[in-house]
């Protein structure tokens, strides 16, 4: 059996429900060997972020490099970057090891508002590592910020696309959480020439902390087993669906998603349907 590998390059989240902890448990559960490149720590939990302890880019570049020289990966995710310094070092180091299935999470913002993305790093991202993207996958204020755009319809939404798949990403994913419909959402994707709408049910939960993280680490290892990117964020949706539905009430805020639910969805349609 071969062995499908996923990096997550991202800072870790002490609360368990996003970061590299989202994303290293959504590998697990989607089935390839996670791999992480720490970008900072934060003290974090449910009700928010309580400090930010950046890693140095010397110690980000170190760590990809370790990983790239001996064991290599079939895709790879970014996460919270902090800084223009570690984004420049993260660049270098995909073009240096020839990466090509990238997902950029182009984190800026936690749910409580506390930054993870210091405002000069936005340049940097979009000059040196959207233009290495496989997959981008911002969420409504996230599309704002790199478009500079106010986006407030699905018209608005599918210029953003276009206007970031222009800055050199291959396939744009924008995500509908933050849209204000209270029924449905829609995850839109467009891949330089077509868009596609999924669509879901919106569920009415203050429990969704490190869904982001959890939809792109899902999408990055769809693509590392081989996957097309269709197929990858289709999955991706319904995994981040599953966790979200089934969700495990931790903590007094905004509560981690369950990883576990998309498993556990499977396997009891699987002994409906035996
Ligand atoms: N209340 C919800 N019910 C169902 N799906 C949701 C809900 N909130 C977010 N999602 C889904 O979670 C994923 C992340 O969405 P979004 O909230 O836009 O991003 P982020 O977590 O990065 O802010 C998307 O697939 C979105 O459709
Ligand atoms: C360490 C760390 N990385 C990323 C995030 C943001 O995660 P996201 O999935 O966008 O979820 P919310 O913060 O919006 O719940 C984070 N909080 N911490």
């Amino acid at each position: 059996m071969k062995v499908r590998k996923a990096l997550t390059i991202a800072g870790s989240d002490s609360g368990g429900g996003a970061g590299i902890q989202a994303d290293l448990k959504t590998f697990q559960e989607l089935g390839v060997f996670g791999m992480s490149a720490l970008t900072a720590v934060t003290a974090q939990n449910t009700l928010g972020v309580h400090g930010v302890y950046p890693m140095t880019a010397a110690a980000v570049e170190a760590q990809i490099e370790a990983i790239g020289q001996d064991m290599g990966t079939d895709a790879l995710k970014t996460g919270m970057l902090f800084s223009g310094e570690i984004i420049q070092s993260v660049a270098k180091k995909i073009e240096e090891f020839g990466w090509k299935k990238v997902v950029i999470d182009p984190v800026m913002v936690a749910k409580g508002g506390a930054s993870l993305l210091r405002e000069e790093a936005i340049r940097a991202m979009k000059e040196f590592l959207l233009p290495l993207a496989m997959v981008i996958t911002p969420n409504i204020p996230e599309a704002e910020v790199l478009t500079n755009m106010l986006i407030q319809s699905i018209d608005d939404r599918k210029r953003a696309a276009k206007k970031l798949y222009e800055l050199g990403v291959k396939n744009v994913v924008i995500k509908g959480g933050h849209s204000d419909n209270e029924e449905t959402l829609i995850d839109l994707l467009y891949d330089g020439r077509d868009f596609l709408y999924f669509t879901s049910r919106r569920i009415p939960t203050k429990n969704t902390h490190g869904t982001g993280c959890t939809f792109a680490a899902a999408v990055t290892a769809e693509l590392a087993k081989g996957q097309g990117v269709k197929e990858a964020v289709e999955l991706a949706v319904n995994y981040v669906h599953a966790a979200i539905e089934m969700d495990l009430q931790i903590g007094k805020g905004h509560g981690p998603t369950n990883h576990w639910a998309f498993k556990r969805k499977e396997a009891a349609a699987d002994a409906i349907y035996k």
